[in-house]
């Protein structure tokens, strides 16, 4: 059963946009624990509307925080002080998709960062590397990190324009399995979704 935490090296990176695809391809059930910011819409919202296949379930977000902002300080907007205690991981048999806020050293309250509840469920970590001057550094930061934590790396999801050169540092340096990568699309649909879900399915050996 696959579990998987996804983690990108920062924010608006298109993690939900790879939790769409891994939630199709596993066929899969998909939680975000943590929400900050819901207008427009909200991430569970958006991968519902992307993915079509009958038998993934979506989880409610434990909180839904109104500011879009890191999530410490959007609860603290509210009041509210969030805690390990918490977050108890969907009771479901099926594959899950877990979706962070932003990066991994994301704070949810102080002393307790995005990379402590998958440390805390144990789950293994797809980290999301959108391509942009400065993406080498922020990804290896990232990898290092969860190297740092024990968290292990199921794949690493590259992003954007093909660039053989940072593609292929990081892959070296660091040896931590690829998935599939992902293309500029014209635009995000559910059909777009589908599309990549097959390359992903036949990544999983599915
Ligand atoms: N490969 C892509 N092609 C086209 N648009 C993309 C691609 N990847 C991401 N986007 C768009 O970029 C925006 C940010 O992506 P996304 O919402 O997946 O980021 P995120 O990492 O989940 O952010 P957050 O930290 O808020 O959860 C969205 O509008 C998404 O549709
Ligand atoms: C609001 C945004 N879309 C995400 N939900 C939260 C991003 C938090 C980033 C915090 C930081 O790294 O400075
Ligand atoms: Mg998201």
């Amino acid at each position: 059963m696959e579990r998987l935490f996804i983690t990108g090296i920062g924010t608006d990176v298109g993690k939900t946009l790879v939790s769409a695809i891994l939630t199709e391809a596993l066929q899969a059930d998909y939680w975000k624990p943590v929400q900050a910011g819901l207008e427009p819409t909200t991430d569970a919202a958006t991968v519902r509307s992307l993915v079509q296949n009958p038998v993934s379930k979506f989880w409610p977000e434990r909180y839904r925080l109104q500011m879009p902002a890191s999530p410490h300080a959007a609860a603290a907007a509210e009041g509210l002080e969030l805690h390990a205690s918490d977050f108890e991981l969907p009771a479901t048999n099926n594959h899950l998709i877990v979706e962070g806020a932003g990066g991994l050293l994301v704070p949810l309250a102080p002393g307790l960062l995005i990379a402590d509840l998958a440390l805390q469920f144990q789950l293994d970590v797809v980290v999301v590397s959108r391509n942009y001057l400065g993406s080498i550094n922020h990804t290896l930061l990232t990898l290092e990190a969860l190297q740092a934590r024990g968290l292990r790396v199921r794949g690493l999801v590259f992003n954007g324009d093909p660039t053989p050169a940072t593609e292929d540092f990081i892959s070296q340096h660091t040896n931590v399995p690829l998935m599939p990568r992902l293309r500029l699309e014209p635009e995000v649909s559910a059909t777009v979704v589908r599309g990549y879900a097959a390359t992903f399915r036949a990544w999983f050996g599915l």
